[in-house]
């Protein structure tokens, strides 16, 4: 499907949700640009959580940017975000115009290989805004990113291209978790840009 030049992308939940995947938004050239800069360019730590009582460290680097020092708080531990960089805001404006809708924060992941991912999960904190649009963009390594119901335990997947643009809105995070599934196959790494509005 060719929706490099498209404005509309299609609901791929059957019902409680709307997650619109437009593919990749820009050239291959442009997203590896993009790529080298922000692997670059970008304050990457490692994440700390709280899981049952145990401070984690995870291989799994993150980073928190936004339009003022917000502080973000998830598995019990507080970020404070660093002011956008170029890239960042260039980004920011693109995911903005492509979707309809605005961001004012941006929680970045760096996964070095398949071995690292993310577990299942709803962005349902309350620092952020409720049911409002979270806009994810994807370089690197291709990802497979998967969606399970709460309810009825139904899963949806999409594989996340280069240069790709996905969205989360409305009901998604009531009802839906999702996650990125560990991999053997992929050996290189990826970087995800997950746009967020936090409520101030
Ligand atoms: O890496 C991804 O595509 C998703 C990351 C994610 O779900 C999150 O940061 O909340
Ligand atoms: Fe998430």
């Amino acid at each position: 499907m060719d929706l490099f030049n498209s404005e509309i992308a299609s609901n791929i939940l059957p019902f409680d949700g709307e997650v619109n995947y437009y593919g990749s938004i820009m050239s291959l050239a442009k997203a590896q640009v993009y790529y080298e800069k922000l692997l670059q360019n970008i304050h990457w730590e490692n994440d700390k959580a709280i899981i049952f009582g145990k401070l984690i460290i995870t291989k799994r680097k993150v980073a928190w940017y936004g339009d003022q020092p917000f502080s973000y708080t998830y598995s019990k531990t507080t970020k404070s975000a660093l002011p956008w960089t170029r890239e960042l805001l260039e980004l920011k404006e693109l995911v903005e115009q492509k979707t309809g809708e605005t961001f004012n924060s941006c929680l970045l992941n760096l996964y070095h290989s398949g071995d690292e991912g993310m577990a299942w999960h709803s962005d349902d904190e309350k620092d952020l805004k409720k049911n409002g649009a979270i806009g994810s963009l994807s370089f690197g390594a291709e990802r497979k990113f998967s969606f399970k119901h709460k309810a009825t335990k139904q899963n949806v997947s999409v594989q996340l291209e280069k240069g790709s643009l996905l969205i989360m809105k409305g009901a998604t995070q009531t009802h839906w978790l999702h996650r990125l599934p560990p991999t053997k196959r992929v050996k290189t790494p990826r970087i995800n840009l997950t746009f967020r509005t936090i409520d101030i």
